[in-house]
C-alpha cells in the first residue's frame, strides 16, 4: 500500500465560541476520490477550506505529501512551498465558476495564466497547451479568444476545470462543482470530471450534498453532521448499508430514479 497524499488528524475549526467542525480525522490516498457529504451547515465547506489552506484551523494536523516525499504539516511550509501548492500541485474547483475564473480575460488566457505562474514563457507553447485543454473539456477551439462572461454555466465550469488541471496537479478540492448547474448540464460535467479524474489519477476531495454525485465520483465517503464525522467508509458500503441513523435518513431521502 502506498502512503497517503493527505492526512488530517483531530482537525477543529471554531468561529468564536461556535464549532464549525471538530475531531475530524481521515486520509486521502493518491488517485482516490473522497466525498464529504452532509446537509447544509454540517461543516463540509469549513472542513474543505481548512484542508485547502483557505481558512486557518483552530487545532489539529493537516499533512501533505510533497513531490519530494516529505510529509509536512501545512502550517510548517515556507511561503514558496505554499505558493507552489496553490498554483501548481493543487486545484480548487468552486461551485460558482466566477470564483475560480477571471471573467473578463479570454478562455485561453484563463488557462495559460496558470502555466505562466509556473514559469512557462513561450507564447506559442502556452496557447497550444491552452487549446489542447479547451478541447479536453469539450470547448471548441474557436472560443479560445472569447471571455467566459460570454459562456454558458456548463462551459464556464468546464473552463474552470481546464484552468485547474493544466499544471498537472496531484490533489484537487471541489466544492459542489455541479451545484449551480441545470440537471442536464450537470450530467455532462460529471461525466467529464469522472473521465479526467480517472485518466489523470487525481486525488480529489469533493464536498457535495448530492449523494448521486458522491456515488458517481467517489470511492470513499465521509458523512458529516453538526461539525462531526458520523460515518465514513467505502462509498458503495455507506450508501447501500448505512450504519448511522443520520446516514440512513440521508440515503432514504434520495428520490428513487
Ligand atoms: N465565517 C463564519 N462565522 C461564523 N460561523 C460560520 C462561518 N462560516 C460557517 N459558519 C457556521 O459553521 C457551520 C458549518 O458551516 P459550513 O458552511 O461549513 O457548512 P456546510 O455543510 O458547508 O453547509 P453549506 O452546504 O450550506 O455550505 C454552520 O453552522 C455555519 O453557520
Amino acid at each position: 500500500m502506498t502512503d497517503p497524499i493527505l492526512s488530517v488528524r483531530g482537525l477543529e475549526k471554531r468561529y468564536g465560541a461556535f464549532i464549525g467542525c471538530t475531531d475530524v480525522s481521515f486520509d486521502v490516498w493518491p488517485g482516490e476520490v473522497v466525498a464529504i457529504v452532509g446537509e447544509s451547515g454540517s461543516g463540509k465547506t469549513t472542513l474543505l477550506n481548512c484542508i485547502s489552506g483557505r481558512l486557518e484551523r483552530s487545532a489539529g494536523e493537516i499533512r501533505y505529501r510533497m513531490r519530494d516525499g516529505r510529509f509536512p504539516d501545512l502550517g510548517h511550509l515556507s511561503e514558496a512551498e505554499r505558493r507552489f501548492l496553490m498554483r501548481t500541485d493543487w486545484g480548487f474547483v468552486h461551485q460558482n465558476p466566477a470564483d475560480g475564473l477571471r471573467m473578463r480575460v479570454s478562455a485561453g488566457a484563463n488557462v495559460g495564466e496558470r502555466l505562466m505562474a509556473v514559469g512557462e514563457r513561450h507564447y506559442g507553447d502556452i496557447r497550444r497547451t491552452a487549446g489542447d485543454w479547451l478541447s479536453r473539456v469539450e470547448i471548441a477551439a474557436e472560443r479560445i479568444d472569447d471571455q467566459p462572461i460570454a459562456f454558458s454555466g456548463g462551459m464556464r465550469q468546464r473552463l474552470q476545470i481546464a484552468r485547474n488541471l493544466v499544471t498537472h496537479p496531484r490533489l484537487i478540492f471541489m466544492d459542489e462543482p455541479t451545484g449551480g448547474l441545470d440537471v442536464s448540464v450537470q450530467a455532462r460535467v460529471l461525466d467529464l470530471l469522472r473521465g479526467l479524474v480517472t485518466d489523470l489519477s487525481l486525488a480529489v476531495v469533493i464536498v457535495t450534498h448530492d449523494l448521486a454525485v458522491a456515488r458517481l465520483l467517489s470511492q470513499r465517503m465521509i458523512v458529516m453532521k453538526g461539525g462531526h464525522i458520523v460515518e465514513a467508509g467505502l462509498t458503495d458500503r455507506v450508501l447501500d448499508d448505512p450504519r448511522h441513523a443520520y446516514t440512513q435518513l440521508l440515503v432514504a431521502s434520495i428520490p428513487e430514479s
